[in-house]
């Protein structure tokens, strides 16, 4: 495991007070869990999607690194609350705050809570590409196959 400091602006005044600032759930976590930076509790119908704020904006800076926001599991599988972008990537370069798009998936009304963690952070290497434009690929055993070519089994 690698540890990285990382700047980090708390937003709201709630944070780290009446809404705890994210931490690693264990010695293990990948995830910081982020917070639903709310006035008061939010009802999500099936099939709507809100913008939450989490109170917090992260500077990376590293081009280095990225984060990505992911569903949390619990939420996701038992509530059908999931992220309206599916996945949230976090540029190096962005400073403004941090946004959860919840979705609710499911056929029940969910309700939000005020601090109810929403999704996770998790910290990622990036490479960037320098593309060199060829005519051709030396061959390998794939080729063009995909999407299921190998087969099931
Ligand atoms: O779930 C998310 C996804 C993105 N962002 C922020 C950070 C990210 O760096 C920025 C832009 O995200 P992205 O590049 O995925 O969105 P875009 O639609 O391409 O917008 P842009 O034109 O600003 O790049 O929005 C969030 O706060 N939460
Ligand atoms: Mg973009």
């Amino acid at each position: 495991m690698t540890r990285q400091t990382l700047q980090v602006r708390v937003l709201d005044p709630r944070i780290g007070d009446s809404i705890p600032f994210p931490e690693y759930a264990t010695e293990g976590s990948a995830g910081l869990d982020l917070r639903a930076c709310l006035d008061q509790p939010l009802t999500l119908e099936p099939g709507q999607t809100e913008l939450l704020k989490t109170g917090l904006s992260i500077h990376i800076a590293d081009p280095g690194l990225a984060a990505m926001i992911l569903p949390r599991s619990g939420l996701g599988h038992k509530h059908g609350i999931v992220l309206g972008n599916l996945v949230g990537l976090i540029d190096s370069d962005y400073q403004g705050e941090l946004m959860v798009s919840c979705w609710n998936r499911g056929q029940t009304t969910f309700t939000v809570d005020v601090g109810e963690r929403i999704a996770q952070l998790v910290l990622v290497p990036v490479v960037q590409a320098d593309f060199e434009v060829v005519e051709s690929f030396e061959a390998s055993d794939r080729g063009a196959g995909g999407f299921g070519s190998t087969g099931t089994r």
